[in-house]
């Protein structure tokens, strides 16, 4: 969990900039239901939820801009029904004055092609690739990867991406179902369908971003729909190369935080380098009346998460 439920020390002087955060929001027009686990899932609310965030957002009259991370519609959303359910969701976020980023999850995937999602959601995308990065302010860059960029889900079956997937599932889960982790030990239960991987391209690119963002003294957030940490996250929502990607990140000192959905109950981890993890709650599983979403507002030395109700506040000070 974080290590502060209120923001215990939070800076007098004003921060550099400020953004939203929401997650997992999984809106369908459908009875509530339950994960596979027994947790309440609240389909109809979600995007209640969701319209509480975009004004609270508006209301502040500070934030530059706010991030999705993912799964804004769920897997269970009638598929004649996809098109103009995604199309709702993205209608409320429209509602917020600023540009608003996405990220593609699991549930976008079972509902919708990669070509929909990505003209959806605005992502200039080459070849169906939803991972981007933008430079709100001068001294911060944000990266925004694409976890299913190797998966069984989204990409036609011939596509090598699907078949790499496959692949890899086949050598890692033993199971009919690849949707199950049952008999999978500790971190190789992550090897199941509804997660998936970074592809090599993917790899190189964020290698480089990383390397222009060092020679030019910006700070970077990563931005991915999968836990990239797995102290901060139950071994079943890690990306299936998260020790891959943190190698790369762990080569340059610029990386200060990254954020996650997918793992609903959140989480938070600082990991060897001094890098903080922070998994965010689902709106999804707020029961009727409470909500999850937050801002952030970045400093030089630190960003401060600010949550409502269901998403704890979380202080993340940078190692110097
Ligand atoms: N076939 C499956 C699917 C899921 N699980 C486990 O349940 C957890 C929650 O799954 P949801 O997709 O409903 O969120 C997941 O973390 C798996 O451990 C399973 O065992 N078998
Ligand atoms: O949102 P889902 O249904 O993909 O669930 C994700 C799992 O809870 C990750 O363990």
């Amino acid at each position: 969990m974080p290590p502060a439920e209120g923001l215990s020390s939070t800076p007098t002087k004003q921060p550099l900039f400020s953004f939203g955060v929401i997650t997992d929001v999984q809106y369908a027009d459908i009875p509530d239901g339950f994960s596979f686990l027994g947790v309440p899932r609240y389909y109809r609310h979600s995007i209640q939820v969701l319209r509480r965030a975009v004004k609270k957002w508006n209301d502040l009259k500070k934030l530059k801009f706010s991030l999705n991370f993912g799964d804004m519609v769920d897997g269970f959303c009638p598929k004649d029904k996809s098109l103009t359910t995604v199309q709702k969701v993205v209608d409320e976020f429209c509602k917020f004055n600023r540009p608003v980023y996405h990220m593609i999850g699991n549930h976008c995937l079972y509902n919708l092609t990669r070509t929909n999602l990505t003209a959806l959601f605005n992502i200039a995308s080459i070849d169906g690739t939803a991972y981007y990065e933008f430079s709100p302010s001068p001294a911060y860059r944000f990266v925004v990867l694409d976890a299913y960029d190797i998966s069984t889900i989204g990409w036609p079956h011939h596509d090598p991406r699907a078949s790499a997937a496959s692949m890899l599932l086949q050598s890692k889960n033993p199971n009919l179902d690849k949707n199950s982790p049952a008999g999978l030990l500790g971190l190789d239960r992550r090897f199941v369908a509804f997660n998936g991987a970074m592809g090599e391209e993917q790899l190189s690119w964020l290698d480089d971003v990383l390397r222009d963002s060092s020679d030019r003294g910006q700070k970077v957030i990563i931005c991915c729909h999968l836990p990239l940490d797995p102290r901060a996250a139950a071994p079943e929502a890690l990306l299936w190369n998260y020790e891959e990607v943190m190698d790369v990140i762990h080569r340059y000192g610029c990386v200060k935080a990254c954020f996650a959905g997918h793992d609903h109950k959140g989480g938070y981890s600082m990991d060897s380098h001094g890098i903080h993890h922070r998994v965010l709650e689902a709106a999804l599983e707020c029961p009727p009346g409470s909500d999850a979403f937050g801002y952030v507002d970045v400093y030089h030395d630190r960003i401060c998460l600010v949550g409502t109700d269901r998403m704890p506040s979380t202080e993340m000070v940078f190692e110097p």
